[in-house]
């Protein structure tokens, strides 16, 4: 497969089972992540999708152990001959529970901390900090203490803190957890433009597939550790598979195929099912 970018990410036959486990979490995986692109994870409960996303950014096996075979690259570099610190130089990650990941008093104080341990002089500290506030929309929290946020702000706190580090690849595993329709929305759309204005590659696990249905420009779903389906969006809701899985697909795509088993083309997004309302009477009309 030809990339235009090249890959930033590569699994090659990768499987991984946990310490103290039999059964792999996850099965001979093969997968290329173009540099640049924004790809989805989603799948059902114990699919494999946080395994995947740690083994992204070298937690597998570095801190987990476990037996792994095959290999992940980045940059084309083997994660096993790299440190955890050389892989976060490269990976920025956001994990579904903030609390786990805030470590300082107050919010200035958390972007300032990943920011000293990278070695960023002071004198762009303050931009950095600037910036990825104001890019996930919490510039008002700077003088917060971190315990006093909610929990969709300690979300965007995290996402801060990993975007100030300016990474090429920014993993997250259900990053938008503890937030409501609107907060979930507002965080994709700040993915996507740290992704087409920076570059960034966005790898994202989550089970809101609308969001990932607008958003992602490759969708992967996992099951029971292996890859099941992946494609654009439009063809991985296209798959009847997927439902048996236990995958939701977007409201509007649902509502399409209980109209009609043989939709021609699924929507995706609201505006898509507008569309496709509009033709449906029309081609319904008495
Ligand atoms: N620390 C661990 N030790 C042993 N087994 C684990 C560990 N973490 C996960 N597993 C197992 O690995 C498999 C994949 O789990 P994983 O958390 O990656 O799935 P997931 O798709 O992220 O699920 P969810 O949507 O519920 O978060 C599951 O069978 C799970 O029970």
């Amino acid at each position: 497969m030809t990339l235009k970018n090249g890959p930033i990410i590569q699994f090659v036959d990768f499987s991984y089972a946990y310490s103290g486990t039999s059964s792999s979490a996850l099965k001979s995986v093969d997968l290329l992540v173009e540099k640049g692109t924004f790809v989805g994870f989603t799948g059902p409960t114990g699919a494999g999708k946080t395994t995947l996303i740690k083994a992204i950014n070298g937690i597998i096996p570095h801190f987990e152990g476990g037996k792994l075979t095959g290999r992940i690259l980045v940059r084309g570099k083997d994660t096993l001959t790299m440190t955890t610190g050389q892989i976060a130089r490269i990976i920025g990650t956001v994990f579904d529970d903030p609390e786990a990941q805030i470590v300082c008093l107050d919010v200035e104080q958390e972007l300032a901390f990943g920011l000293e341990n990278f070695g960023i002089p002071p004198e762009e500290m303050e931009e950095r900090i600037t910036s990825a506030l104001a890019m996930v929309g919490i510039s008002h929290l700077r003088r917060r203490s971190t315990q006093s946020l909610s929990g969709g702000q300690k979300q965007r706190l995290a996402i801060a803190a990993a975007i100030a580090l300016l990474p090429e690849v920014l993993v997250l595993d259900e990053p938008t957890s503890e937030l409501d329709p609107l907060g979930s929305e507002e965080v994709f759309k700040v993915l996507k433009q740290l992704n087409n204005d920076h570059g960034i590659t966005v790898l994202i696990a989550e089970q809101k597939t609308e969001l990932l249905a607008r958003y992602c420009d490759n969708l992967v779903v996992l099951n029971q550790g292996i890859i099941a389906v992946q494609g654009h969006p439009k063809d991985v809701f296209m798959n009847k598979d997927i439902i048996k899985m236990g995958v939701g697909l977007p409201q509007i795509t649902e509502l399409a195929l209980r109209l009609e088993d043989r939709a021609r083309e699924l929507p995706l997004t609201l505006e898509e099912g507008i569309i496709y309302c509009q033709d449906y009477l029309s081609r319904h009309r008495r």
